[in-house]
């Protein structure tokens, strides 16, 4: 498994080995032992997830407070998205800088979110299947979130507004200096 620290301390980019034949491929998808030696992090994952979503869909940036913050490990099954972290770390030296990076089918990269990070992406391929795993539950009441186009983090989503679709929750979002001030 290929491992990158990204410029966002304690976030990762997975590149898990494939091996590819007549049949098809294979790749362990997740390896406790392999994620542990990779990024030195003892994560309990506790639920895995998984999303459908057509072309322009944008989910996020979402994440959860308090004790109920979580960990994520994402990667796409199907399809191709723009998947974004942002540092929301208030004592992180790169609290408010946020990672792009694409992940895809193809690529079959993962991106490895400590705690303390808000989510997002957009959907670029027709459809995609979206999967990930978190170490702390769902809760509805810890749920917190920025707005996509907050004008501080100035995100290209890489789709222009119009084509962009999102839940209603999303859409009235609080700015990033809202949140945090
Ligand atoms: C996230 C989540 C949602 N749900 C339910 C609540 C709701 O009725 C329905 C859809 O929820 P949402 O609209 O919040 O789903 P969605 O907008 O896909 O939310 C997700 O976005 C991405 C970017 C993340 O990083 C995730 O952590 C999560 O916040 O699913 C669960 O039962 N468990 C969960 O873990």
């Amino acid at each position: 498994m290929g491992i990158t620290e990204t410029k966002l301390k304690d976030c990762f980019i997975l590149e898990p080995r494939v091996f590819q034949d007549s049949r098809g491929y294979f790749f362990e998808s997740y390896n406790q032992k392999h994620f542990f030696d990779a990024t030195g992090q003892h994560v309990n994952f506790i639920q895995d997830n998984e999303t459908f979503s057509t072309k322009g869909v944008l989910r996020g940036l979402h994440f959860q407070t308090g004790k109920f913050a979580q960990a994520k490990l994402v990667r796409v099954i199907k399809g191709r998205v723009l998947d974004i972290a942002v540092d929301v770390r208030q004592d992180s030296p790169t609290f408010g800088e946020f990672q792009a990076l694409e992940l895809s089918e193809d690529n079959k990269k993962q991106f490895f979110l400590p705690r303390g990070f808000a989510h997002g992406f957009v959907v670029l391929s027709d459809t995609a299947i979206f999967a990930y795993k978190c170490d702390n539950y769902y809760n509805r009441e810890s749920e917190a979130g920025i707005i996509y186009n907050d004008p501080t983090l100035n995100i290209d989503w890489q789709l222009p507004d119009d084509k962009l679709l999102l839940s209603d929750k999303d859409k009235v979002l609080p700015t990033f200096e809202t949140f945090f001030k």
